[in-house]
């Protein structure tokens, strides 16, 4: 079994078209949809990423039992469809997503009229989900604080609700561009629904029979972003990327532009090339969650001091993501620390060691953000397959890229 990917290159210069995988998310709300449609979508460019195949097989099987594995989406949409739907089913997950809460989804569509219980600690998966007997209720308050994946779970399956859904957000509204995206996914397939201040209302009606294609994704987009910026000399070009994209990620463009890295848009998608880095950046990640590593690990590396807020929900998402930056930073010298409450400081070093070895947590993430600092000094990734959730094909890519990726 592989248990570490050593990572150099051997230039330090990038040339190169990298054809990136379809966005989980965008995928993972398009399969919900189109369940939920009762045929007639169609899905196009769905990529091999283990979220995105998971979920789809899950809608096509009938077993009782249901392991949603360490897909946060796949677990929080499923239980919504499945209460919805009135089906039994007992769904559960790895060890970490029965640590992940679920309480804020299970309330609310406990609300509805579903009969979920906990098998194990109450708020957590994994759940037992009975029958579904709607009770007229259409008025729900929830906490949009912890995760937008209980929103967005509960406003695919509103419109099939007899009188559709009125949902008014309790706090600050995090990753709230996954919500605009549901919303966006929901329309796409004739659904049509109003968000105004914090209240989001969705009458009963149907989905409608429509062709969605799964745009790539923008947050495996930031790793190339970082590997410009860390690189000598580069030209990446990454086809397919919009300027109006669905997905809040694309925030890549305005945060990197600070850090390095020049967009040029075109028909085709986007270019890649290298500019002027400020030496400092703050940033709140409250919009884009899964850029912060990304960003954590360019900065160690670039020499960049980081401020940055906005990122209570990484220490909810596939290990406790703040607590496994701040031990991996260690690694370059850099130290990250929380200097007031909610405020993070990174305050980088010059790598002086040869050869970094950095930890993933069973976090794709960990490994796709450390990977690209193989620009500057050898890496070794440690367990580099949990690359499959999201970017299967991440490694072969960094191949395509001049990288020499050895696995032992
Ligand atoms: O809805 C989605 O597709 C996602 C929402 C975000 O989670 P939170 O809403 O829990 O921050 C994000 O981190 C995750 O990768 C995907
Ligand atoms: C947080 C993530 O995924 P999820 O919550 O869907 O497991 C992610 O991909 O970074």
């Amino acid at each position: 079994m592989i248990k570490t990917a050593t990572l150099t290159h051997p230039t330090g210069i990038l040339k190169a078209t990298i054809d990136l995988p379809a966005s989980k998310s965008e995928a993972n709300r398009a399969l919900i949809i189109a369940a939920l449609a009762g045929g007639n979508a169609t899905i196009e460019n769905l990529s091999e990423a283990n979220d995105t195949q998971l979920l789809n097989r899950l809608l096509q099987t009938d077993t009782e039992t249901v392991d949603a594995e360490d897909a946060g989406t796949v677990m929080r949409f499923l239980t919504a469809y499945y209460a919805v739907t009135g089906q039994q089913k007992t769904l559960t997950g790895t060890e970490r997503m029965c640590q992940r809460p679920i309480k804020v989804l299970v309330d609310a569509l406990r609300e509805l009229g579903a009969t979920i219980d906990y098998l194990k600690e109450e708020g957590f998966p994994p759940l037992k989900i009975n029958d579904f007997k709607g009770n007229g209720k259409k008025h729900l308050k929830v906490r949009s604080d912890i995760s937008s994946q209980y929103i967005s779970a509960l406003l695919m399956i509103a419109p099939l609700l007899p009188d559709g859904l009125v949902l008014e957000l309790e706090g600050k509204i995090g990753s709230r561009p996954y919500i605009d995206m549901t919303l966006a996914l929901m329309q796409h397939f004739g659904v049509s629904a109003t968000f105004e201040e914090n209240t989001i209302t969705v009458a009963h009606q149907n989905y409608k029979p429509a062709t969605f294609t799964v745009e790539p994704d923008w947050s495996a987009a930031s790793y190339w972003y970082s590997m410009v910026a860390l690189a000598k000399e580069a030209e990446i070009t990454l086809p397919g990327l919009k300027r109006n994209s669905y997905q809040g990620d694309s925030a890549i463009v305005d945060i990197m532009n600070r850090l390095g890295v020049y967009t040029g848009f075109t028909e085709n998608g986007v270019e890649l090339s290298k500019k002027h880095c400020q030496k400092r950046l703050a940033y709140d990640f409250t919009n884009c969650p899964d850029l912060a590593q990304t960003i954590v690990a360019l900065c160690a590396a670039l020499g960049v001091t980081l401020e940055m807020t906005g990122v209570e929900s990484l220490r909810i998402k596939e290990t406790d993501r703040i607590q496994a930056l701040q031990i991996e930073v260690l690694t370059m010298g850099a130290s990250l620390n929380e200097i007031t409450p909610g405020v993070f400081r990174m305050e980088p070093a010059i790598i002086t060691k040869r050869e970094l070895a950095f930890r993933t947590y069973q976090d794709h993430r960990m490994a796709m953000a450390f990977a690209p600092i193989a620009l500057l000094e050898p890496v070794q990734i440690q367990e580099p397959s949990v690359v499959r959730k999201s970017y299967p094909g991440f490694w072969d890519d960094l191949e395509k890229a001049g990288f020499k990726v050895v696995m032992s």
